[in-house]
């Protein structure tokens, strides 16, 4: 029997104890809080922790940064003890490496038929240390722009993207589109913001659901296929 591979869903930009509770209820595995200054949905380490600690066993939460400095990821990780991080911005190798905590690298893909002059497969290689490589498309404001970038523009089978599930597939996710992003790219993980708010830093329960059920509809499509 083909096993069924559970494609991991993590809801980015919460702000809010009922969308955190939302989240959740519909299944999500991590969730992102932004610690970025700029971003509308900006929460701070204190509100971070709060947030978090409503969060069940085995539902991972995720501190995103910007540029930010050690201290001040020094001083979101006391707040979040059990924290994943995302670097979203220009850090280098080894500054996502300074906090000594296991991260997201996100690599900001240009939109349209730039992509194919993205080399993800250098990017995957110079950022060897990071958990996973996180898909995003190139937007202003670094991220949680509601955009995709070209999926066919990569080699998906390539060893180097899919042999140790090491990307998450995100930018301008939405239910309608997620089944979709999965079949072709086959992430470990997706992740969304944009696709599943009411307005900016407010999630929609109902968009949660529809995106967490075409996840799933993804998964089962895929492995009657594989
Ligand atoms: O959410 C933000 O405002 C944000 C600001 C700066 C850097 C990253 C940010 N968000 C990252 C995400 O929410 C996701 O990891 C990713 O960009 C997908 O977002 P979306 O296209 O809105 O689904």
């Amino acid at each position: 029997m083909t096993p069924l591979h559970r494609t991991r869903i993590k809801i980015c930009g919460l702000t809010r104890e009922v969308d955190v509770d939302a989240a959740v209820h519909t299944g999500a595995d991590a969730v992102g809080f932004v610690l970025y200054e700029k971003s509308p949905r900006h929460v701070t380490a204190q509100r971070a922790g709060e947030l978090a600690r409503r969060l069940p066993p085995f539902v991972t939460p995720v501190l995103l940064f910007v540029n930010a400095g050690l201290d001040q990821i020094r001083t979101a990780c006391d707040a979040v003890p059990q924290a994943l991080l995302q670097f979203h911005g220009d850090e280098t190798d080894a500054e996502c490496q300074a906090a000594r905590r296991p991260y997201l690298r996100a690599a900001r893909i240009p939109t349209g038929p730039a992509a194919a002059g993205f080399d993800l497969l250098k990017y995957a290689t110079e950022h060897a240390a990071a958990q996973a490589i996180l898909l995003d498309a190139l937007v202003d404001g670094y991220g949680g722009g509601g955009q995709s970038f070209d999926w066919t523009a990569f080699p998906w089978s390539h060893p180097l993207l899919n042999a140790s599930s090491r990307l998450v597939l995100s930018g301008g996710l939405t239910p309608a589109n997620v089944t979709d992003g999965i079949t072709r790219v086959r992430p470990w993980a997706v992740d969304v913001s944009s696709g599943v708010e009411a307005a900016k830093g407010i999630k929609d329960p109902d968009k949660m659901l529809a995106f967490v059920a075409a996840v799933r509809a993804a998964d089962a499509q895929n492995s009657r296929s594989s």
